[in-house]
């Protein structure tokens, strides 16, 4: 895998190797440290940043077990709309901040509906909000869904934090997710696209407040987790 990482890296030219064979340049390129090289380019979709294949299997088992330490303290839950409707996703949070949401709306708290502060962003999580969220503030809040079989998450804005000049960074783990993308107000033309494990979508900048949903997620697509379903980390500024 290191080897296609780094043909691909060099038939992409970042690296100048001039002469020698394919199998001596892959000799050689093992000694450029593999970050930097070795992430996607960005693909830009309505002004989102989508970064296909961002983690690899390594990296996305490493995020999970970490993961896994997080929802020990602060365990899933199943939120309510402020219309006393269970959402269909369950979440918790990492971070200063957590994202809640009850009969009295949508807000940001400091404590786990258990009344415990949350526990700390994994550093594997804020190595990936430095690498591509292009801001010097350090994200507050790391919000945890989970969709299981039949989950979704309707067409909304993000808006519950202060400063929109900050973006919010997604990760996705597990089975795909079919996420569309809309506009600045409701309604309109929309544009899908699947979400698989170890994507990275920024969404920020004129695109930080565009109505964003999943439809659907299809079970079964992907083996890090044994159970299945899909797990989706945003990282927010709320402050
Ligand atoms: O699950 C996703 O990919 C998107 C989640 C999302 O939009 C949110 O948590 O606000
Ligand atoms: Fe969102």
């Amino acid at each position: 895998m290191v080897r296609d990482r780094l043909r691909s890296v060099y038939k992409e030219g970042q690296i100048g190797l001039q002469e020698g064979s394919p199998e001596e340049d892959c000799e050689k390129m093992t000694e450029i440290p593999e970050d930097a090289t070795a992430r996607p380019a960005p693909q830009e979709i309505r002004g989102f940043l989508h970064y296909p294949g961002w983690l690899d299997v390594a990296e996305q088992q490493a995020l999970l077990a970490d993961l896994r330490e997080v929802v020990a303290r602060a365990p899933l839950f199943s939120p309510m709309t402020p219309y006393g409707k269970p959402m269909s996703v369950r979440m918790t949070s990492a971070g200063r901040f957590g994202w809640v949401s009850d009969r009295r709306g949508y807000r940001y708290s400091e404590t786990h509906p258990d009344g415990c502060p949350w526990p700390e962003i994994p550093s594997s999580i804020l190595a990936i909000w430095n690498a591509v969220s292009g801001t010097t503030r350090a994200p507050e809040c790391c919000l945890i869904n989970f969709y299981g079989e039949g989950a979704k998450m309707g067409m909304h804005q993000d808006r519950d934090e202060d400063d929109f000049d900050q973006p919010v960074v997604s990760i996705s783990l597990g089975d795909d997710g079919l996420f569309r993308i809309g506009n600045a107000t409701r309604g309109g033309k929309t544009e899908s696209l699947w979400l698989r494990s170890g994507d990275v979508m920024v969404m920020g900048g004129a695109a930080r407040l565009l109505y964003h949903g999943i439809d659907r997620i299809k079970p079964g697509t992907c083996p890090l987790m044994p159970k299945g379903g899909r797990i989706n980390l945003t990282l927010r500024v709320v402050t």
